[in-house]
């Protein structure tokens, strides 16, 4: 039977996770009800009404056509029913995402720039949301890439249970990094050495020093207090970050590395300060200890924080962590004496790219 086919899709953002995606749509059944209309990279655009094929890497290298956000937005307008897919890092595009929910465009998106950033931004958008003819908004993969971090969340407190403390590994590329680095033995690979491997394995942010500064997870905690309050029954303690500038953050990057403009040059000059870390590591193990970068989003006592801890060897967050693994722990009234946990895979195409087009499923 010939697919209704009445979902229009516009992807923007080919890299890592946009290219993953599109293979994956595009590898759903014929039945689905996807249409990929449009893609588009930072320097190139296709547009097709009747839709795009597997075809479409060469498609777009051929195009001369540059890509223009008002020109696809009047493009998307006469469609119907359209889904926008951002796989871009971009404050520019997330700038968009309230005009395109106001046109009843709905917005899916890996990008955490929209939801952890400016609140009059992040207020806009939940505002369209709930217009009657607003478009609506999906994020899952932009906390624990594929895991089921923010639905559930929405879950627990959309039927009224009560956040008490979310913790965590928030980061898989400070997973990755401190699973390899930190095994509680004095010693190990160097500390330069595994970065640029998280980097190879499509681990960190397109620039690393926006993993290793922290920020990433701060953003990460933003969008889960910022979820709890929007959607919980009953208010919380946790305050109203302006951004996520707001949340107590550790940056691992030595002051000599602020700022470099280019992930390249900042890992050429990482080994510059590998002997700072060996020691910080070879201090944990002495006394039985691992290093770990966590979260915290305490909604009884407001606090909200990030930074590299010292845990017992013993400890989950030592012993049943590896590769890129995220683990979030939901203590709640309801999950009182053991907290809920979600763990597995928390960056990488292929995991993340499954949670943004299982969101997508989602709005189908
Ligand atoms: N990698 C991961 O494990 C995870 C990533 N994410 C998020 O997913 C998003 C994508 O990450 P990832 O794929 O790894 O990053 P990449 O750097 O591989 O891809 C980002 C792509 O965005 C494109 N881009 C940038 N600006 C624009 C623009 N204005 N218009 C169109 N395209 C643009 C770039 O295009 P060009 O190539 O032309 O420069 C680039 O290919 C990020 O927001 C990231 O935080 C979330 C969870 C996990
Ligand atoms: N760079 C991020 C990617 C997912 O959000 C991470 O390492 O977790
Ligand atoms: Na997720």
């Amino acid at each position: 039977m010939a697919s209704p086919q009445n979902i229009h899709v516009a992807v923007i953002g080919v890299g890592l996770v946009g290219s993953e995606l599109v293979t994956q749509l595009l590898a759903l059944p014929s039945s689905s009800p996807f249409k990929l209309v449009s893609l588009s990279s930072s320097t190139r655009t296709i547009f097709s009404a009747t839709g795009l094929s597997s075809t479409w890497k060469s498609q777009l290298s051929a195009s001369a056509e540059k890509p223009d956000l008002t020109r696809l937005t009047q493009q998307l307008s006469g469609l119907g029913k359209v889904a926008l897919i951002d796989n871009t890092s971009s404050e520019d595009i997330a700038a968009m995402y309230p005009t395109w929910l106001n046109a009843g465009i709905s917005v899916i998106t890996p990008n955490k720039k929209a939801f952890s950033g400016d609140l009059s931004l992040y207020e806009q958008i939940i505002a369209a949301t709930r217009t009657q003819t607003g478009g609506r908004v999906f994020n899952e993969a932009t906390v624990g890439a594929g895991l089921p971090v923010i639905g559930t969340l929405k879950d627990l407190v959309g039927t009224g249970d009560k956040i008490v403390k979310i913790e965590g590994v928030f980061s898989g590329t400070m997973s990755y990094i401190f699973n390899e680095f930190s095994t509680g033995k004095p010693d190990g690979p160097a500390f330069s050495s595994v970065v640029k491997i998280a980097r190879e394995k499509g681990y960190t942010e397109p620039h690393p020093a926006d993993d290793l500064n922290g920020f990433d997870v701060a953003r990460k905690l933003t969008i889960l207090s910022r979820t709890i309050s929007t959607y919980a029954l009953a208010p919380t303690a946790l305050p109203s970050l302006k951004s996520f500038a707001d949340v107590q953050t550790a940056s691992l990057i030595p002051p000599a590395l602020e700022g470099i403009p280019t992930g390249d040059e900042f890992i050429a000059r990482l080994p510059e300060f590998d002997a700072q870390f060996d020691q910080m590591r070879a201090e944990a193990s002495k006394d039985g200890q691992v290093l770990r970068f966590v979260g915290v989003v305490d909604a009884v006592s407001g606090q909200i924080r990030a930074g590299l801890e010292r845990y017992p060897s013993t400890h989950p967050f030592a012993t049943s962590l590896g590769g890129s693994d995220n683990i979030i722990m939901f203590h709640t009234e309801r999950y009182g004496a053991r907290p809920l946990i979600v763990q597995g895979a928390g960056a990488g195409a292929a995991v993340t790219a499954m949670g943004v087009l299982g969101d997508l499923l989602k709005l189908a």
